[in-house]
C-alpha cells in the first residue's frame, strides 16, 4: 500500500455527551489514490471530512494531513493548510452574483496577490479541464445543475490542492452528467496527481472509480479494501451494504429509547 496523505488515528468525536459519533476511529487515506468513505446515513461521513478540513476538532485523537497535525494548527496555519484542500459539496454553493469566471477566480483573489493575467490563465486552464471554458461569462442562474457542479469542481481545484474531498458528488444528476462527473473525478485525480476522498451512497459509481473503500458504521471502520475485495467479502456487514439491504448488522433505526414508553409519553 502507498504512503498515506491523511491519517486518522483513534479519533473520538461527539456533538453532545449522550452520543459519540466516533469512538476511536482510525483510517488511512493513501496518497495519489481515490478513497471512498461509505456507510449508512448519519454515521458521520460528512463529519469526518470536516475533521480532516479542520472545520471541526476531535475530542481526542490525531488527524494528520500531509504531515501536519490539523487540530494543533492555529487559525493562520489552518487557513494555509486549507489552500491545499479542495472541497466539493453536493450543493455546489456558487456565488450567485458572480460570473463563472469570477467564481473560480475567487479563491485565488482571496489567497494570493496574483496579476490579472495570471488569474486569467489559471481560471481558463481549470475551466478547460472541466469542459466549460466557453461558459466563463455565464452567471450561475444560467447553468444547469450538472454545469454548476463542474464549475464548483473547477473552483475547488483552482489552487492545485493535494487533497480533494467530494461530499455526495453524484446526487441529483441526470445519467449523462453523472457519467461525466464520475469520469472527471478519475481523470483529475490522475492528471493533477491528486489524492481524492469521496463520500457517497452511490455504490455503482463509487466502486467504479475508487481504489480503496472504507465502510463506516457506528463510529468505526467495519470494512476496508478494494471494491473487488468488498464485493467478494463474506462479511454480513459488507454484504448488507453493497447489496443495499435495509436492515441487518447495520441498524435501520437511529438510537432511540423504548418505543412503547415513548408512545405512552414516558420516555421523551
Ligand atoms: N451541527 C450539528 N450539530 C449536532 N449534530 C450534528 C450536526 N451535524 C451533524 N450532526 C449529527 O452527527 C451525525 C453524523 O452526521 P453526518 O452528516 O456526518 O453523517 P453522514 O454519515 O454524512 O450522513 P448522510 O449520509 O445522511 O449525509 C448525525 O447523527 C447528525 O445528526
Amino acid at each position: 500500500m502507498s504512503d498515506s496523505l491523511v491519517s486518522i488515528r483513534d479519533v473520538h468525536f461527539s456533538w453532545n455527551p449522550s452520543r459519540e459519533i466516533y469512538s476511536g476511529v482510525s483510517l488511512e487515506i493513501p496518497e495519489g489514490k481515490i478513497t471512498a468513505i461509505m456507510g449508512p446515513s448519519g454515521t458521520g461521513k460528512t463529519t469526518l471530512l470536516r475533521l480532516i478540513g479542520g472545520q471541526l476538532r476531535p475530542g481526542s485523537g490525531n488527524v494528520e494531513v500531509a504531515g501536519q497535525e490539523i487540530p494543533e494548527l492555529n487559525r493562520e496555519q489552518l487557513y494555509k493548510a486549507r489552500r491545499r484542500m479542495g472541497m466539493l459539496f453536493q450543493s455546489g454553493a456558487l456565488l450567485t452574483d458572480l460570473s463563472v469566471f469570477e467564481n473560480i477566480a475567487f479563491p485565488i483573489r482571496e489567497h494570493y496577490d496574483f496579476t490579472e493575467s495570471m488569474i486569467r490563465d489559471l481560471v481558463l486552464m481549470k475551466l478547460e479541464l472541466v469542459g466549460l471554458r466557453g461558459a466563463r461569462d455565464l452567471m450561475p442562474s444560467e447553468l444547469s445543475g450538472g454545469m454548476k457542479r463542474r464549475v464548483a469542481l473547477a473552483r475547488a481545484i483552482v489552487l492545485d490542492p493535494l487533497l480533494m474531498m467530494y461530499d455526495e458528488p453524484f446526487t441529483g444528476l441526470d445519467p449523462v452528467t453523472l457519467g461525466t462527473i464520475v469520469t472527471l473525478i478519475k481523470e483529475l485525480n490522475e492528471s493533477l496527481g491528486l489524492t481524492s476522498v469521496i463520500v457517497s451512497h452511490d455504490i455503482g459509481e463509487t466502486f467504479s472509480i475508487a481504489d480503496h473503500v472504507c465502510i463506516l458504521s457506528e463510529g468505526k471502520v467495519v470494512a476496508a479494501g478494494s471494491p473487488d475485495e468488498l464485493m467478494n467479502s463474506d462479511s454480513e456487514f459488507v454484504q448488507q451494504f453493497v447489496n443495499g439491504k435495509p436492515d441487518g448488522p447495520m441498524p435501520f433505526h437511529y438510537p432511540a429509547g423504548d418505543y412503547t414508553k415513548d408512545l405512552l409519553g414516558g420516555d421523551s
